[in-house]
Formats: structure tokens, sequence, C-alpha cells
């Protein structure tokens, strides 16, 4: 029998998609002449988001929040007998629903339809249009799309392991621990110490900045002081040793002071896969922290230069690291890699301004700049503020810290920002998305519509008011 020979080892592809997380997105009835394969060696199939992120997250949030609700009630003058959550229960019931959708997927890859192949392996670029597999396969294509996404950062101090583990690890933790450390000031973190003391664990959040510190700094100190009601915060401090011993963890923190715990998490942020997928050995530019650079089509740049055929979407090349981002980036790529093949004019990914919405408790949800932002952009800008207690929605949730803040343009009436803090916080952005997204002033907004009476959109409605107000002075 003949040796293999490296070449026996190569197959070609018409589209190679690496990552099934928006990536898995693109293959369409459009696509279904060429032939695909499909890459992933995840864990799960799916990505990120339905596996270990946005998904099952929300879904620990909500019963979090519901036990939180109860112990809360009292204030409203709701008398309660005290409230369990079963974590066991919980995390079975997510991944009931969660698992069986990804190995479905996953099925259908692997022989749903004829011209798509599935790669199980981890694959590395060994050329701007070639891939190989860890077992030696080596797979060509005109056209590649780069979906790879990110991972969480680890922290040398404290090496990933049984009791330091990360979101992937989180919500499939056997039992839920009785005192957890969470690292990190950010989304994360401020989603999962809302979430496990939510279900009655004792959480201390530590980082070495202020928490959200890259928001508007009434967010930031509300955020604060409301999370405090619920975990311990400590800010301006860091892990500078950690042991382990029967007890648990004690960590020694660069205040000098020591933190007992059972598990931590680590939530320092996520670096994009291109280290794993080595594609500075294709020659593709790359930004300082490591994701590929992308031009307004989605198209890979080489020495500053688009190369034809290869594209790259979600975390892997994008500044925000957001679901909704990688499904609008997948939506360009799908289009544009049609467009190619036809030679017809690529689409640009234009689509703005970008929500960012926190799930915690409090939620947060944002867009767009803050005052100082804006000011710093050489805009002449305003910003008003509406409390949720000052309107009747606010009165029945007896809200005493809740807000929304509009950032607009003098002028023009544009919103540059909206900054809310509070119940319903994403829902509540959604309006004000689809003024600054469509361009339209706030100058006439509020009384050019209704706004259901005493809904909590009364907030936006009352925000936008004082806006045109401040903005005709
Ligand atoms: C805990 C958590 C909660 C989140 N919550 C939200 C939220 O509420 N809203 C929101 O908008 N965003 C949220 N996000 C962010 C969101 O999940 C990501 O932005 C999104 O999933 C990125 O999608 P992607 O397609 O770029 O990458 P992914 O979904 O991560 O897919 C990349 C895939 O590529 C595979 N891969 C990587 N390298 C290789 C290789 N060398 N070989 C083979 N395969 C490889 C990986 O295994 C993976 O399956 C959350 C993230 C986390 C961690
Ligand atoms: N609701 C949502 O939309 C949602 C939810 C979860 C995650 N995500 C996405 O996932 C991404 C990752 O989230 P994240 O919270 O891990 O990252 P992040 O970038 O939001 O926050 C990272 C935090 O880690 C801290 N940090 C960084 N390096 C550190 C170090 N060496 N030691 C100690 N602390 C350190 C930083 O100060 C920062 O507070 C986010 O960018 C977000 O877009 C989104």
């Amino acid at each position: 029998m003949a040796s293999n020979t490296a070449n026996d080892r190569v197959e070609t592809f018409d589209l190679i998609i690496i990552g099934t997380g928006s990536g898995n997105s693109i293959p369409s009835p459009a696509l279904s002449d060429l032939k695909i394969a499909i890459v992933d060696d995840g864990r799960w199939f799916g990505g990120t988001c339905l596996n270990a992120g946005c998904i099952p997250t929300k879904m620990f949030v909500r019963p979090a929040d519901l036990a939180r609700n109860v112990r809360e009630a009292g204030r409203l003058g709701v008398s309660t007998a005290g409230v369990d959550l079963d974590w066991n229960a919980v995390r079975d019931r997510v991944f009931g629903r969660i698992d069986p959708i990804s190995q479905g997927g996953e099925a259908y890859r692997d022989s749903g339809e004829p011209n798509i192949s599935l790669v199980r392996e981890t694959v590395r670029f060994t050329g701007t249009h070639e891939i190989t597999t860890t077992s030696g396969r080596v797979l060509r294509a005109s056209q590649i799309v780069i979906g790879g996404g990110s991972r969480p950062r680890e922290l040398e101090v404290l090496p990933f392991g049984d009791t330091v583990f990360t979101s992937d690890d989180a919500m499939r933790l056997e039992s839920l621990p009785g005192r957890i450390v969470v690292i990190g000031g950010g989304v994360v973190a401020a989603e999962f110490a809302a979430i496990y003391s939510g279900f009655g664990a004792e959480v201390t959040q530590i980082n070495r900045s202020p928490l959200f510190r890259d928001l508007d700094r009434d967010i930031r100190a509300t955020f604060t002081s409301a999370g405090s009601r619920n975990w311990t915060i400590r800010t301006g401090v860091e892990v500078a040793e950690a042991t382990h011993g029967d007890a648990g963890w004690t960590l020694t923190l660069t205040d000098a002071s020591t933190l007992e715990a059972d598990a931590v998490l680590v939530a320092a942020g996520r670096r994009p896969n291109t280290d794993r997928l080595d594609t500075p050995a294709a020659g593709f530019d790359h930004h300082e922290d490591g994701r590929l650079q992308v031009d307004e089509y989605q198209r890979v740049l080489l020495g500053g230069q688009p190369v034809g055929g290869v594209y790259a979407l979600g975390d892997i090349s994008s500044p925000h690291q957001l679901k909704h981002v990688a499904n609008q980036d997948a939506r360009i790529v799908a289009s544009n890699l049609v467009a190619e093949r036809a030679d017809a004019p690529l689409t640009a990914n234009t689509l703005g301004p970008v929500p960012y919405t926190v799930f915690s408790a409090p939620e947060i949800a944002v867009f767009g700049a803050t005052l100082d932002e804006a000011k710093a952009a050489g805009k002449d800008a305003i910003e008003v503020r509406q409390d949720y207690g000052g309107t009747a929605w606010g009165w029945a949730l007896e809200d005493t810290e809740s807000f929304c803040k509009l950032v607009v343009e003098r002028g023009s009436g544009k919103l540059l920002g909206a900054h809310i803090i509070g119940p319903d916080a994403p829902i509540l952005l959604q309006p004000l998305i689809q003024a600054a997204s469509f361009g339209q002033s706030v100058k006439g907004l509020a009384r050019g519509q209704y706004w259901p009476h005493p809904a909590a959109t009364e907030i936006i409605e009352n925000a936008l008011l004082h806006a045109e107000e401040e903005i005709q002075k």
C-alpha cells in the first residue's frame, strides 16, 4: 500500500468557515451550490453565546432576580416567608434546554446537508487561504471566514483550575460554593456577582480600578453603591498572592488585606483567538490587542490591503465583544461572500450606534458618548437627566437611585449618547437607539407619539422633553 504524502491530505473547498458561533449562521440557500467546511474545536458546538455566554447567563439572572425581589419585597409592604433557590435544579433546567439545541445543531451540520462537512479539530493558518488541522489535514478554499471568537484571559497569580474558573464553567458547577471571589470590574464580573449573590452565596468582587471604568461616572457610582447592598465590592486592589489549603483559598491583596474563598471566578477580560489560529503566520494585519484588522466590508487586511476572499467577524476582529455585533458582522459577510463571487458591489458594515447592556443588579444600558467624551470630541453638547423616581412608574417601584441621562448635540438635536441604570434599562434604551440610528433629532420626538401611561417608557419621554428644552436655551 502506498504511504500517504502531505499532498494526499489536501482537501479543497469553495468556502471554509472557522467558528460555529455567529459563523454558523452563514450557510444559506444562496450558498447551497458551494462545497463548504465548517470548523470548530469547541467543547460545545455553537460558540460562546449559546453555550457559555449571553443565553445561559440570562437564564440564571432571571431566578436570581426573582429571589432578590422577594427578599426586598418588604420595601413595598409585601411580607414573605423567605426564599430558597436550588442551584442544581436551575442549572439542570438551563442546560437541559441549551445542550440539546447545541447537540442538535452539531448533528445537523455533521450530516444534514450534502454540501457541508463539519471538522471538529483545532486549526491554524498555514497560508492566506489554507488551514491545517492538528491531525494534519490541509484545507484550502478561495473563500475563508474567520469567526474564531475570544477566550477568557488568565491571571498569572491564579491559574485556571477546579476552583479557579472562568465564565465557561461558572454556570456548570457541581454545587454552589459558599464563598466566591469574583475578579474583574466589567460585565462578566457584574453579571456573575449578581447571579451568585442572588442564589445566596457570599460574594466579594475585587477590581484594580473602579467598576465599569469606561462608563459615565454617575452610572459607575450608582452601580457600585447599589451592587454593594447585595455583595461586597472592593476596588483599587489586586490579588498579590494566592494559596490553597484545607479551608480553601487565601488571597492576599495588594493592600495587604486577606480574603478567604471556596472558589474564584476570573473575569479579567477576553483575548481574541488569533494566537490559537496562528493568523500572524498568514501575514494578516492585527490590532495591538491581537484582533484581526478588517475593512468596512469585513475583509481581512494584509499590509493594509484586503485579502481577496478572506473575511472575519465577531470577537476575533470587532472592538465590541457582543453577540448582536457578531451577528451583524455575519450578515455582512454572508452577503459579501455571494457578491464577491458574482463580481457585484460589496456591502459596507455601517450599522450604529452599538448598544451595550449589563444584566446585573442593577441593570445598565448605554450607547455612545458621555458628556465629557462628546466635549472632548469638539461637540457642542448638553446633558439631561431623568430619575425613575420622578415618574409614576418610579413611584410604583419605590425607586430612589435609577436614572436615564441623554447627551445631545445642541444645534442638530441629535442623540450622541444615552446612559441608563435601573430596572429594564436594556428595553428602555431601544427607542433611543432607534432615534440615533435613523438620525432623528430629539426635537418633537416626545410629543410626536403617544407614550403609554404610566409605563416605564415615560422615563424616556421625560428625558427627551428635558433635552428639547435644554437645547433651546
Ligand atoms: C459570560 C458571557 C456572557 C455574555 N453575554 C452577552 C450578552 O448578554 N449579550 C451580548 O451581546 N454578548 C454577550 N457575550 C458576548 C458574546 O457571547 C460574544 O460576543 C459572541 O458569542 C462572539 O461570537 P463569535 O461568533 O465571534 O465567537 P464564538 O461564539 O466564541 O465562536 C468562536 C468559535 O471558534 C472556535 N475556535 C477558536 N479557535 C479555533 C481554532 N484554532 N480551531 C478551531 N476552532 C476554533 C471556538 O471553539 C468557538 O466555538 C457574553 C460573553 C460571555 C463570556
Ligand atoms: N451583557 C453583555 O452584553 C455581556 C455579558 C458578558 C460578557 N460580555 C462581553 O464579554 C466581554 C468580556 O467581559 P469581561 O467582563 O471579562 O471583560 P471587560 O473587558 O468588560 O472587563 C475586564 C475587567 O477585568 C479587569 N482586569 C483586566 N486585567 C486584569 C488583571 N490582570 N488583573 C485584575 N483585573 C484585571 C479590568 O479592570 C476590567 O474591569 C466584554 O467585553 C463584553 O462585551 C457582554
